[in-house]
């Protein structure tokens, strides 16, 4: 039996050279139809409607009186998770930290554009942000970390995290561990498409919140869709995806083992490797059965799936240049350059949300300890986005200032432009009128 689908590139049609660049995201018409009484029903019944999809949905004993995680919770959670576990999240928090305290923008800058003319920008925290971390095919403390930390560093005064609660009522103890080390101590007991809905219109519970960002499942990715003109709902992270380019310096072996890392996330995930070595190939197809062995039986059905479904196997190209050229059409979340020599390819690369260099910078470490960050994303996405990073949690307003020496050159080409475009108070504001006032302001 094949351990994953083999695709001879060159010969390809056009046709299915395109197929391949296709995620489960593509179409998602089906998740939207049912998604958008789920949100009708959040805003017209509030926390009855989370109470009652929470039972529905994630099978868990949840009441009206019970959304929001206690002080009590966050105790209980330091006392069930392992130390190690602690010690972990301690670790990666601080490299996220480290990277992300680099990345925040000074809070204003301002250039003298032309004598006496001055120019710049303001930096200013999103006033309320709601932070989505998944639970359904896997908990997250790491994305927990992830989304938090960018966001305390940034300032934001208004935080709140909505996860899925299990069938006991609670969250992911790991997931308090993390929200309270990062600084985030607002927990909803809510996931899925009426977290979303929860946080763009309110409910009794829940404030509403300007913002919302963090990755999820399709059903989240339908709903932040149909409520992006309700609530501004950031770079698009969907369904986990990666791309192993491998040139010939490698063991097949090693790019097979770093292919399962995000294959294993869902069935709807997307994994691929691509190479120029046939050698490479053949290795990584003979080595998934031997690490498929050594994992647990959800995952191994999980990145099955994947493999031999339509969003994941290994493309054998004829030349690295055609390996760049497939990198960059399919614009992947996570890419690995595995290599002795990677850097000699990273120019190469322009469409690629996350890169990770080398032999030793697996996903994995990326995904829970650097630093950058591993809200990323996905479906082709990243031509246009890149990571979750502290600039999601502000906002930029310019900041202009004339002084009078500079003001009559400005106001002379202003006004020109005013009486093109037709508009009069436009050019008034620009003209001797101005000057009237000034002088009487002035005595
Ligand atoms: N792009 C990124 O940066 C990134 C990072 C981490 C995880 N991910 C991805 O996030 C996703 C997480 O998905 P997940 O399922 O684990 O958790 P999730 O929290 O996104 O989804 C679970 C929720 O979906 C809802 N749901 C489930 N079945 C439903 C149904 N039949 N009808 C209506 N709603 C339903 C439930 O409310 C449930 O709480 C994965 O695809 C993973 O690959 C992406
Ligand atoms: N790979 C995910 C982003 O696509 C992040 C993650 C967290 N835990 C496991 N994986
Ligand atoms: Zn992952």
């Amino acid at each position: 039996m094949t351990s994953a689908r083999f695709y001879d590139y060159a010969s390809l049609s056009a046709e299915e050279k395109a197929a391949l660049l296709r995620r489960s995201e593509t179409d998602i018409s089906k998740f939207i139809e049912k998604v958008a009484p789920i949100l009708e029903a959040v805003r017209t019944e509030g926390d009855a409607a989370l109470a009652r999809f929470g039972r529905e949905l994630d099978k868990a004993e949840v009441t009206e009186a019970n959304l929001k995680v206690t002080p009590a919770e966050f105790d209980a959670a330091f006392r069930e998770v392992d130390g190690d576990v602690i010690e972990a999240i301690t670790f990666g928090i601080d490299n996220i930290r480290r990277f992300h305290e680099e990345q925040k923008p000074e809070a204003m800058w301002l250039k003298e554009i032309r004598p006496g003319a001055y120019a710049g920008d303001r930096f200013t925290p999103i006033q309320s942000v709601a932070l989505y971390v998944p639970r359904g095919k896997g908990s997250f403390p790491s994305v927990t970390m992830m989304t938090s930390v960018p966001a305390v560093v940034a300032g934001v005064p208004n935080l709140a995290i909505v996860t899925p609660p299990a069938p006991d009522g609670g969250v992911d103890a790991a997931t308090l561990v993390a929200a309270r080390l990062a600084g985030v101590e607002t927990v909803y007991k809510v996931g899925g498409a009426q977290a979303v809905a929860a946080v763009a219109y309110g409910t009794e519970t829940i404030k509403p919140a300007l913002k919302i960002v963090g990755p999820g499942s399709p059903w989240v990715v339908a709903a932040k869709r149909l409520l992006s003109g309700v609530i501004d709902t950031g770079l698009p992270a969907g369904p986990s995806e990666v791309m192993i380019l491998a040139d010939d310096s490698v063991h097949g072996g090693l790019a097979a083992l770093d292919l399962l890392i995000e294959a294993e996330h869902g069935p709807d995930s997307s994994a691929y490797l691509v190479t120029h070595s046939r050698r490479v190939a053949e290795e990584a197809l003979a080595a998934l059965p031997e690490h498929w062995a050594r994992m647990t039986e959800q995952r191994v059905a999980f990145s099955k799936a994947v493999l031999t479904g339509s969003t994941g196997g290994v493309v054998l190209t004829s030349s690295i240049e055609e390996s760049y050229a497939f990198v960059n059409a399919y614009a992947p979340e996570h890419l690995e350059i595995l290599s002795e020599e990677p850097f000699i390819h990273l120019g190469h690369i322009t469409e690629a949300s996350e890169i990770l260099m080398g032999t030793h910078t697996p996903v994995s470490i990326a995904n829970f300890s650097l630093g950058p960050n591993a809200v990323l994303p996905t479906s082709r996405w990243a031509r246009t986005f890149g990571p979750l990073s502290v600039n999601d949690f502000v906002k930029r307003s310019s900041i202009g200032y004339v002084t009078p020496p500079a003001y009559a050159e400005f106001a002379r080409h202003s006004h020109k432009l005013a009486l093109y475009e037709g508009f009069s108070s436009h050019a008034n504001a620009v003209s001797p009128i101005r000057e009237t006032y000034l002088t009487k302001k002035g005595g």
